[in-house]
């Protein structure tokens, strides 16, 4: 059936490789042949343009978007969280699979009577930082950063009380340990637990194989989640969470979207259900809603203080 192997473009960290091989996997049962290129850092590679003429942005994803643009791969997987929501140019959107947990998740050490008293844990997201501190003023939020697997090494190397992940990180490379609970009042990032694949805009052959991929409940609620960022954020990093769910019954989203402050003293929530039909301007909407309830001088206090 096909000729062409699809060169499948990935970060060469343990769940990188892990999303990249699912995506494989599928590829290959649909009688494409495939081989997996994992890309380490930068490197010397050269291009014609500058970057930002080519509206390359994101430290997790810039690397194979070059590697993309300059044909070394035909495709790359992705977290698609982790993704800018503006996608290079020339490069575009070819299937998001089928979202696994969008939930976060603390991991601990000793039991939990930490939580009523004053306990620190670990984070590197402003997002989750800022929900901790709106849930637990008085707790030390320390700086946390790297791959799942050199945080959840970190973690058991300090003194902190536990650290925060998303659950489907852990649960592709089997890292989820007992310890842990849910934090289901903590609003994910937008697009959390969802695997994006993209293509260049003019290869038809790896778009329509990868368009068999695509699960469209996913796209659509993560499209909503995305935009939703997209009006708020206008090129900064803000604590922003969202979840959009697909409710079969009554053919409804129901949107949950928010908002903090740095200190996460501040929340401008907003939290709906309509009618399915309502999908394309939801996020946009929902963002509007942000605005009006305090949000733009939120996002300006937001943008001066991440300047400093
Ligand atoms: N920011 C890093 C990152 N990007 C995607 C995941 C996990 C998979 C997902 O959320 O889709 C993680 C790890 C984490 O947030 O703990």
């Amino acid at each position: 059936m096909a000729e062409k192997t699809i060169r499948i473009g990935t970060r060469d960290s343990e769940l990188a490789l892990w999303q990249a091989h699912t995506v494989e996997k599928k590829l290959n049962d649909l009688g494409y042949k495939t081989e997996i290129i994992a890309v380490k850092s930068q490197g010397d590679i050269i291009l014609d343009k500058p970057l930002y003429e080519l509206g390359i942005t994101g430290i997790f994803t810039k690397t194979l978007d070059i590697a993309m643009i300059n044909g070394q791969v035909d495709i790359a997987v992705h977290s698609m969280k982790d993704v800018p929501t503006a996608l290079p140019i020339g490069i575009v959107q070819g299937a998001v699979l089928e979202r696994a947990n969008t939930l976060d998740i603390l991991v601990h050490k000793g039991n939990l009577d930490f939580l009523e008293e004053k306990g620190t844990i670990a984070t590197g997201s402003l997002r989750r930082q800022a929900q901790w501190w709106n849930k637990y003023p008085n707790h030390n939020v320390v700086d946390l950063r790297g791959n799942v697997n050199t945080r959840m090494q970190k973690l058991q190397e300090n003194d902190w009380n536990g650290a925060v992940f998303a659950a489907a990180g852990l649960e592709r490379i089997n890292l989820k340990p007992e310890n842990y609970i849910n934090l289901d009042w903590m609003i994910p990032a937008p697009a959390q637990g969802a695997m994006l694949v993209v293509a260049m805009g003019n290869d038809d052959f790896c778009r329509d194989a990868v368009a068999q991929l695509n699960d469209i409940e996913t796209e659509v609620c993560t499209h909503i989640e995305r935009q939703f960022l997209k009006t708020l954020e206008g090129g900064c990093t803000a604590p922003i969470g969202a979840l959009a769910k697909y409710n079969e019954i009554e053919d409804t989203i129901h949107f949950n979207g928010v908002l903090f402050s740095i200190d996460g003293k501040q929340k401008i929530e907003v939290n709906k259900i309509v009618p399915i039909e309502e999908w394309k301007k939801l996020g946009y909407n929902s963002a509007q809603e942000i605005f009006a309830n305090g949000g733009t001088e939120l996002m300006s206090t937001i943008k001066a203080t991440l300047k400093k």
